[in-house]
């Protein structure tokens, strides 16, 4: 699905209205009924409701919820804030539909005083004040009231976006001048700053109600954002032949572990191979020889020089793909062989963990990164590397900004991990579970992506199914397991089925 932005969402609107065709106030009554039935669906007549409506088309939403709602027989009270004495078009027509309707309790148009309502545990808000044409942060009393309706016990319903929250970029914005709803009901698509973590707590429940805007607008407009869904990988895996053998589905290294994590050498390496791959060699410090051997007797052991360590390059000439980081630790001896081993490896990467510690500790070094790396930073990773974001946002923004410089693929992990592509698409992933906020669960993506590189998927593929594949392998075991209990190991454990729901 793609994420347009507010602007293209204002184009999208017009494309519609043009080639449906359809007239601007019937558009805005085709998502006013669709809000209105999911008010009802939730709340009974016996409800009341204020509304509180801005000057634009957030607002004529508003308005005409009012007059839908009071028309189905709820005791409605709405208050349109005509501060400037100017109302968007639509917003003035549907001012003038309400007024028209006798059952409305009350309807007060504010121009400059205001006396909030009561607001009590039994209310429920509807939040129209503003939505995707917000432009600046609120401030003054639009502030105020934003905080008076927080402050209140009352149930918030906001339309399209919480007032207040801006529907892409909130670095520079005033949160505590944003409304909390506890459901949204967002217009066509989810914006934006909906996938950002921080962002969660004003959104609350969050539906998506399909208003018709054009399919054809929206498939000839292109998206610099979307999220991935099912129909997107399916097409992607790549089936196995009848004749295939060792040697043909990938021979991937995984260049893992040092003293006491030689757990992520394993991990990583039992998730490389159920995710389908030939032949899969680990390199680790001699210390974890009997760890792996024991814990994965499917894949060859190559021990380093070093007994604690990972201290000399490897020969990479044979394998398909390297995956690499992955509880390497961050000694300086190790960080010599890291760079040494990235310059030297002809075939697709992915490193993560440690090798991104490492480049964060030497960051002169990431210019000499080979084209179509692929980096797989959490937030604090990135950071580290990239130096302190003020928020997701901002993350996402220098994420983007370094792939294309270094033509790199950078997954920022998360609830919505974001693919960052060299040419500034960005893919969000949607499937994961809070459970899998669990150590080790990192070194199980690096090695899907290992062995689908080896595989022979190219980068972009690789990081969209593995991405996919990891979340839905967690939410598969999250459904046996509960998400309290779920270990890294159980990702990998439920691999298999969620190969299978991808192949049926
Ligand atoms: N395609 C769609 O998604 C559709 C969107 N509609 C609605 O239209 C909304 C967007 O309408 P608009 O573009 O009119 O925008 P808004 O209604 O979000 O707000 C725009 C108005 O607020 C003012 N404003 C912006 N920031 C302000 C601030 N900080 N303080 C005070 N005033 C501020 C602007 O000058 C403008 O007058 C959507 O959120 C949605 O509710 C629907 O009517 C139907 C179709
Ligand atoms: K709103």
């Amino acid at each position: 699905m793609k994420i347009f932005t507010s602007a293209q969402i204002h184009e999208l609107d017009k494309y519609t209205i043009e080639h449906e065709p359809i007239d601007s106030i019937d558009l805005m009554e085709r998502a006013a009924k669709a809000i209105a039935r999911s008010i009802a669906e939730e709340w009974s007549t016996a409800t009341p409701v204020v509304v509180f409506a801005g000057p634009g088309n957030n607002g004529g939403d508003a308005l005409a919820v009012a007059r839908l709602l009071a028309e189905q027989g709820y005791g409605v009270s709405a208050f349109l804030f005509n501060i400037t004495g100017h109302l968007s078009a639509d917003c003035a027509a549907n001012k003038d539909r309400l007024v028209s309707v006798k059952k409305i309790q009350q309807f007060i148009e504010v121009k400059q005083e205001f006396d909030p309502p009561h607001l009590d545990a039994g209310t429920l808000v509807v939040d129209g004040l503003f939505g995707s044409g917000l432009n600046k942060p609120l401030a003054g009393g639009f502030a105020s009231l934003v905080k008076y309706i927080n402050a209140s016990p009352a149930s918030v319903v906001s339309i399209d976006v919480p007032s207040g929250l801006m529907a892409e970029d909130n670095t520079y914005n005033v949160r505590a001048n944003t409304i909390h709803a506890d459901l949204t009901l967002t217009l066509q698509q989810p914006k934006l700053s909906f996938l950002f973590a921080e962002n969660q707590h004003y959104i609350g429940r969050l539906k998506v109600l399909d208003i018709r805007i054009s399919e054809e607008g929206m498939a000839k407009t292109d998206a610099r954002y979307h999220i991935v869904d099912e129909n997107e990988v399916r097409p992607l895996l790549k089936k196995r032949s009848d004749f295939a053998h060792k040697g043909s589905m990938g021979n991937a290294l995984l260049v893992a572990g040092s003293y006491g994590m030689g757990g992520a050498a394993v991990l990583a390496a039992r998730a490389c191979l159920r995710a389908g791959v030939g032949k899969v060699t680990v390199h680790s410090p001699k210390c974890n020889s009997l760890v792996l051997q024991i814990s994965v007797p499917e894949a060859v052991v190559q021990l380093d020089q070093e007994e604690t360590v990972f201290s000399e390059p490897v020969d990479a000439e044979d394998y398909t793909a390297l995956g690499i980081g992955p509880g390497l630790g961050q000694s300086e001896t190790t960080a010599i062989a890291l760079i040494a081993q990235l310059r030297r490896t002809q075939c697709p990467i992915v490193a993560d963990a440690d090798a991104l510690n490492i480049l964060a500790n030497h960051r002169a070094w990431l210019q000499q990164l080979p084209k179509g790396i692929i980096l797989t930073p959490h937030p604090k990773e990135f950071d580290r590397i990239n130096g302190h974001c003020a928020d997701s946002y901002e993350r996402l923004s220098r994420a983007c900004d370094m792939a294309e410089r270094l033509g790199a693929y950078i997954i920022v992990k998360g609830h919505y991990s974001a693919l960052c592509k060299p040419d500034g698409h960005v893919a969000f992933n949607p499937t994961g579970n809070a459970g899998m906020a669990t150590a080790g669960s990192g070194d199980v993506l690096t090695g899907i992506i290992t062995a689908l590189l080896a595989r022979g998927y190219k980068q972009a593929d690789a990081c969209t199914v593995g991405m996919y594949l990891h979340g839905l392998a967690g939410d598969i075991a999250a459904r046996s397991l509960g998400k309290e209990s779920l270990t890294a190991g159980d990702i990998i454990n439920y691999l298999p089925q969620a190969f299978m729901r991808l192949e049926d």
